[in-house]
Order: structure tokens, then C-alpha cells, then sequence
């Protein structure tokens, strides 16, 4: 376990880039902003990120990750009393909605934006996530609540609808709206998209919509396999997860935080390569935490340790062993990227590397506590 350290960003230290971004978000941000859009809170939280092996499971090596940066529990229940409030008023996950507050995606989002104390701007991550959650159970793995890979391409098409409005075409308008307000995942996705385009800039609202479809096109990916019966390897899996991970999640931090990493410096590959590995990352923390309860679906998901078990012909301890060191490298990786982009500077974007690390924390944080896993090692 060779590397434990801290990751304090920022090239010129907190002062410096501390000044410049809280005077872009006074006096308008150099990428512009939507107009009406507040330029969001103006403070700047960047206490240092201290990556360690953090225990999870007694019997398996530990997690390398960063501590958790903020818990605020009294935060993350108001946000799950909204989002409660949210569901039941559009009747998202009716006959289950203590099973939905009991997952506490409203505590993962306090958990995850340890940057956020306002309570609107987390409850804007907590929806957008309940709803690419509702998406992901009801349409993609949850064979009780009517997923069916055989529904699935023609389901997600229309969240893209929902997400992004075609241009109105006379009387076919009218038969696509009344199809995306009778069905609660795809209300539960337009309100969340409202939302987050309150918030954001064009190009971010892009930006999350362009996020979201690329990961469904990993869904119908696995929808295929399904329906094929195909054996998928280790490996193919893991190329799809990386665009059906956490980084969906993670493309809403500046939006949260009321500032912008410009598109040009979002997607520079040195950025977009450490994102992908902190979203990566913190999907097989999830992998981990939900092997057994996947495995127990009639029509099992894919699952990083369940795949390397099957191709492996090994125990799932030793196959969560093998996706643990997998992360470990790859959150090693991440820290090493940071450092890397110090030189690049711009202080949006070293809020944004350290919103990465505390997503990563958070995350961690959130799958030990929360209702909706079942641990895979004993
Ligand atoms: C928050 C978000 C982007 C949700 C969509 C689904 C997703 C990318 C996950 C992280 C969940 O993956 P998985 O379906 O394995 O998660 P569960 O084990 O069902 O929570």
C-alpha cells in the first residue's frame, strides 16, 4: 500500500485562486453564464483531501479513497424530506417510498458536494440523481418494478426526450407529451432537468444531457447482453462502465457550486481522463457494495465482481479483491492527475479536481450507510 498522501489543489495556493474565482463570480463569470442564472454561493471550500485506506469490509483490503470531507446529517435529512416531498407529488416510486427515502440519495448528494451548505443546491443533485436512479431501476435492472431489456432501447429513447425536447412537429407534439407525463420516471427526469437548467449554463446543461445519453447507450449495451444471453468479459464490461458510472453524477459539481469549468478546459483529456477515473472509481465501490443483491435478480446485472468470478471461476471475495486493487490504482491515478493539472491553473478547475476527490469520499461514505446495499464479503 504504497501511496497515502494529501492533495491540497490549486497551483498558487487557496489565497490566490480563491480571490480570482470569488471576483469572476462577482463580477460575471469569463464563460458566461445563462442569463438570470445567479452566479451561486461565493464561498470556496477547499480544505485539503487526505487520500487513505479506508476500511469497508472486515475481511477484504481496504478502500484507497479520500477521507469524507463533510458529513451533515441534519442537511442530508432535509434534502431527503424534500425529495420525498418531490416523489410523492409526481408519483415516483409509489407503494415504495420509504424504500426510496431509506437509499438517501439526499444524504448522498450533502455527502458527496461537501462544498454545498445551501439546501436547494444539494436537493439539485440529490433530483437529478433520484432521477437517473428511477431510470436505472425501473427501466434497466429491477425485473420486480417492470425493467425489460427488451423495453429498455425504446424506454431510454424517450428519456432523451425528456431530457432534451424535440422541436415541436404539430400533433405528434402533443402525443409525445401526453407519453412523457403519464410516466413518473420520465417527469421525474423533465422536473430534475428544470432544475439543473436553473443553474447552469448552456453549455453545462449540455453537458449533463450529452452525459446522460452516453451512459444509456452503456444500458442498452447491457440490455443486449441480456437479451442475448452472451457471456460479456471482465473487460467489456469495464469499457462500458466508464461511461455508465459516477462521472454522470460528478458532471453536476460546478453546476452545484455556482461556477463553470469552461467546455474547452472540461473536456481537455487530461481532465476529462482524470474525471472518467474518479467516476470509474467510485462505480465499483457500488459494483462491490451491490454484487449479492444483483446477483439475486432473475436476470442478474452486470457486475464488475460478479463477472470476474464467472470468467475467473474464483470466490467473490477473492473477485472483489481483484475489483479493490482496481480502484486502488485507479483513485492512485486520479490523486497523480491532480498534482499533473496543477499546472493548468484556472481555479474552476481546481475546485472542480477537489470536488472529484470529495465526490469520491462522499460516495464512499454513502454506500457504507445507505438502506439500498447488501455487503458482497463475509
Ligand atoms: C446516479 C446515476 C448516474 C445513476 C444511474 C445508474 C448508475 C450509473 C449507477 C452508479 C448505478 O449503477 P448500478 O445500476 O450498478 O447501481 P445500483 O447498484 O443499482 O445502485
Amino acid at each position: 500500500m504504497p501511496y497515502p498522501s494529501t492533495f491540497l489543489p490549486g497551483p498558487t495556493g487557496f489565497g490566490t485562486s480563491a480571490a480570482r474565482l470569488f471576483s469572476e463570480l462577482a463580477g460575471g463569470h469569463p464563460a458566461g453564464r445563462a442569463p438570470g442564472c445567479a452566479p451561486g454561493p461565493r464561498s470556496l471550500r477547499q480544505p485539503p483531501l487526505t487520500f487513505a485506506f479506508r476500511p469497508w469490509v472486515e475481511s477484504m483490503p481496504p478502500l484507497y479513497c479520500p477521507l469524507t470531507v463533510r458529513v451533515n446529517e441534519a442537511l442530508g435529512e432535509e434534502v431527503d424530506d424534500r425529495l420525498v416531498e418531490w416523489a410523492e407529488g409526481i408519483g415516483l416510486h409509489e407503494g415504495r417510498i420509504e424504500q426510496f427515502r431509506k437509499a438517501g440519495f439526499g444524504r448522498l448528494a450533502m455527502l458527496t458536494h461537501a462544498d454545498l451548505d445551501d439546501p436547494d443546491r444539494v436537493f439539485l443533485a440529490a433530483q437529478m440523481n433520484a432521477a437517473w436512479w428511477a431510470c436505472d431501476d425501473y427501466y434497466a435492472d429491477e425485473t420486480d418494478l417492470g425493467a425489460d431489456p427488451a423495453l429498455l432501447a425504446g424506454r431510454l429513447a424517450l428519456c432523451m426526450s425528456a431530457l432534451d425536447a424535440p422541436p415541436p412537429a404539430d400533433e405528434f407534439t402533443a402525443e409525445l407529451d401526453e407519453r412523457l407525463g403519464a410516466d413518473p420516471v420520465l417527469v421525474g427526469l423533465a422536473t430534475a432537468r428544470e432544475h439543473v437548467a436553473r443553474h447552469s449554463t448552456p453549455a453545462q446543461l449540455a453537458r449533463v444531457n450529452m452525459t446522460s445519453f452516453q451512459m444509456w447507450v452503456s444500458w442498452n449495451a447491457y440490455g443486449a447482453w441480456r437479451q442475448s444471453g452472451e457471456p460479456v468479459e471482465a473487460w467489456r464490461y469495464l469499457a462500458a462502465r466508464q461511461h455508465d458510472s459516477f462521472y454522470t453524477s460528478m458532471t453536476l459539481i460546478d453546476v452545484c457550486g455556482g461556477y463553470e469549468v469552461p467546455a474547452n478546459l472540461f473536456y481537455e483529456e487530461r481532465v476529462h481522463r482524470a474525471a472518467m477515473r474518479a467516476g470509474t472509481a467510485a462505480v465499483i465501490v457500488n459494483d462491490l457494495y451491490s454484487a449479492i443483491h444483483e446477483a439475486e435478480d432473475e436476470l442478474p446485472d452486470c457486475n464488475l465482481v460478479l463477472l470476474v468470478a464467472a470468467e475467473r471461476g474464483c470466490s467473490l471475495p477473492e473477485a472483489a479483491q481483484r475489483a479493490v486493487t482496481l480502484h486502488n490504482d485507479l483513485v492512485a491515478a486520479f490523486e497523480a492527475d491532480c498534482h499533473e493539472l496543477r499546472s493548468l491553473g484556472s481555479p474552476e478547475l481546481q475546485q472542480f479536481l477537489w470536488g472529484l476527490g470529495a465526490w469520491l469520499g462522499g460516495g464512499f461514505e454513502w454506500h457504507a450507510g445507505s438502506g439500498r446495499y447488501t455487503l458482497t464479503a463475509g
